[in-house]
Formats: structure tokens, sequence, C-alpha cells
């Protein structure tokens, strides 16, 4: 007997099926742009050495393997804050802020989707940037919540819709949900310049802002730039909320660390968030795992390991920005007349080249260059021996 007869098979994921593609290719040239995940310059995983470096001082301790409060590692979620925000900002000297750990990004998005649902009267309607990362429609439509889109990206120049950006924000309905790239929008890599972000700040409307920071440290390889978007609106008195990971900026994507941040009016509201927090969270996974939590917050803690990893984010954010350099200095070389620069306009792990589905096509076909539909590459795809072959690819296929 079925049970499941009306199960309908699913689409396949846009990457992942990229990813197969790219497996079932002979060519020795092939190159896969499509995963979001970063490689060294010979194109392996990269396990950055502050990491094996804490590994090895917590196996040392032979901790035990009990529990996790719900909300998490208390040391982690108070150095999560502190990186995010900077160490002496109001809100943590204040206690205004409840951070709880969760499951990486993708899962700080969904207890702030799911308290939303919960706890939010102002509106169901949450506005992403058009485009925005493919998780996030899912994430919050599956919390209950409506999406709704506001200009962001433009074509026409392979940069920022200011413009645009500002008159949707302008006109969006009070009290609803709008999420925010603080750093390294993904897909685009395009992200507002600091007087941008001022102006958005300070558009009059009554908005509560959801900031998705997945890659701090990992845009520009400074950890404080990155978070300047973050901080100015929280200066600015935005009460928001924060989601971080540390999968890219760390290495630690399988170890699944990241933090959900709700900063409140004061202590005694941030006391009445965290028991709702604890009261959403338990019925799900009750509390989360410690191995990802216990290295991060042994970086972040320990002076020599911090040191260490700002140099490792620093040099993962370098070798990608001379990637873009190479690839333009490539196209260039290879005749192309076009303009490219927003190739090196661009910031974070992703580049939308502007290609058209026509010519990804045939740059999969006679190139075996592998990525999304939409023109984006994972920069973490290119090195210095294969960034030669994708200009002559790129050229081939826009001239
Ligand atoms: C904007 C954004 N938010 C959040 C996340 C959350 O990532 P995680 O749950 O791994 O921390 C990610 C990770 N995306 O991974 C690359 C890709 O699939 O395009 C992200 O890009």
């Amino acid at each position: 007997f079925s049970w499941w007869g009306g199960v309908q098979m699913g689409p396949p994921d846009p990457i992942l099926g990229v990813t197969e593609a790219f497996k079932r290719d002979t060519n020795p040239k092939k190159m896969n742009l499509g995963v979001g995940a970063y490689r060294d310059d010979k194109g392996k995983p990269f396990v950055l050495s502050c990491v094996r470096k804490a590994e090895a001082l917590i196996a040392a301790k032979q901790l035990d393997k009990e529990y996790l409060p719900i909300g998490g590692l208390g040391d982690f979620t108070k150095a999560c804050a502190q990186l995010a925000l900077g160490a002496n900002n109001e809100v943590l000297s204040s206690g205004r802020n409840i951070t709880v750990q969760t499951i990486s990004g993708t899962g700080s998005l969904r207890i702030g989707a799911n308290f939303l649902s919960r706890f939010h009267g102002g509106s169901r309607d949450v506005y992403l940037p058009k485009p925005s990362w493919g998780n996030h429609t899912p994430i919050f439509r599956d919390a209950g919540m409506q999406l709704k889109a506001y200009r962001y990206y433009d074509p026409s120049t392979c940069g920022f819709d200011f413009r645009g950006a500002l008159e949707d924000i302008s006109k969006i309905p009070e009290q609803s949900v709008i999420l925010l790239h603080a750093c390294a929008h993904n897909p685009t890599g395009v992200d507002p310049k600091q007087e941008q972000w001022k102006e958005i700040s300070d558009i009059k409307r009554n908005l509560l802002v959801f900031f998705d920071m997945a890659y701090q440290g990992f845009a520009s390889g400074d950890i404080d730039r990155d978070a300047w978007a973050v901080r100015y609106f929280i200066e600015q008195g935005h009460n928001i909320l924060l989601s971080q990971s540390f999968a890219k900026n760390m290495g630690l994507y399988g170890e699944r660390v990241g933090g959900f941040t709700v900063v409140c009016k004061d202590i005694e509201e941030s006391k009445r968030v965290e028991s709702q927090l604890k009261i959403l969270i338990r019925p799900i996974y009750s509390n989360p795992p410690m191995n990802g939590a216990r290295i991060a917050t042994t970086i972040l803690n320990t002076p020599e390991l911090r040191l260490l990893w700002l140099e490792e984010v620093h040099g993962m954010a370098n070798r990608i920005i001379k990637m873009r350099e190479q690839l333009v200095a490539g196209l260039k070389k290879s005749g192309s007349s076009h303009n490219w620069q927003h190739v090196i306009d661009q910031i974070g792990m992703f580049c939308f080249t502007g290609l058209k589905p026509e010519q990804v096509e045939r740059l999969t076909k006679e190139f075996s260059v592998y990525m999304t539909k939409d023109g984006r590459i994972s920069m973490a795809g290119i090195s210095s021996g294969n960034v030669g072959y994708l200009a002559e690819g790129i050229h081939a296929v826009t001239k």
C-alpha cells in the first residue's frame, strides 16, 4: 500500500544541477563556476589553519558532550554579536540584543522568519532585493510570510539600481519587513556604497530591517568594513534583526555555525524576546550542535588565533579580488571591446557577468565552463591556472 502516491517529483536545485553536469563532463579544461564555496588557487577546498589550531586546542581539553542551552553556547553568542556590532557597541553594553546560536545562516534566517510569523504584528510582507539568494524565498514562505520585492540590480550597468531601490523602498507599506544583504550580495556581487546606505537608512518609512550578513570579512577582507551598514543602521536607531553565518568567512560550511540577533528597545524587551525564541527553538531542534560553535569561539577569543583568522579571511578575499582583475585583464588581452569594469567593481564570492542564457549555454557546450543560467559565476572556481581559458571562452561567446 502506498502512502505517498500523491507526492510529485520536485525540480532539482538549479545550482546542484550545474555540479552534476560538470561531473559528467570529461573535458580536462572543464570549470565549475556554480558552487558557492571557496576554493584555493589549486581549486581545492580550503580549511583555515586557525580552524585546525582551534580544533587541536579543543581536543586537548577533553571536553564533555553535554547538551548546550537552547540558545546555544554562551561564549559563542557573545563573541558572534561582538564581531557583528563591534565590541563596544552600546547595544551590547545595555543588553538590548538577544543573540542565539543557530544552524548556520540558513537556520538563523529560518528562526527569524518563524519568529516574525509568530510575533510581528505589522505585516506578513517581507521585501527581498531583486534578485536575491534563491533560498530566501522558500525560507520566508515556508514560515508563513509573503514575499515581495524591491528593485536592486540594474542589468544595463550590471550595477546597483540605486534610484529604483530608493523609489521602491519609499513605497513599501509601513511596518513591512525589508531584507538587506549586509555585504557581498548574492547572486550579483553588487553592494550599495556607504553614501547610498545612508540614504536608504534615512528613508522615512517605519520598516523592520532584517540584515543577512553571511560574508563578514569575506567581502572586502576587513571585518569592520563589511559590517559597516549593520552598525550604521543600528546607530541611526533601527532596531534590526540580523542573521550571521561562519560558513564562508571561517570556512565552517559543514559545521553549520551561525547566529540570530534581535536588537530590542531595552533589556526588559530583550529578555521577553529571548524567552519566546527559546520556546520557538525547543520543538524544532531543542539545542544546537557544539563542535562548530566551539571552533568559532576559540578563534574569536584566542588573540593569536583571531589575528591569524583575520589574515586568512583577508587572504581569501584578496585571492578573489585578484581573480576579478586577472579575468578583466584576460578579456582585454583576448581582444574584447566590452566594458567589464563591473567584474572588478562587484564584491564577494559571486560575479554577475551580464552573460545572456544563450551565451552561458555556448560557454558550457563549447568550453565546458559551468555556471547558473543567470550568468552568475562563483569567483572561487577561478584560479591563476584557468583564468586565461575562461577569458578566452567569455570573449568567444560575447564578441
Ligand atoms: C546571502 C546568503 N545568506 C545566507 C546563506 C546561508 O548559508 P549557510 O546556511 O551555509 O550559513 C548564504 C549561503 N549561500 O551559499 C552559496 C549559495 O548556495 O549560493 C547566502 O549566500
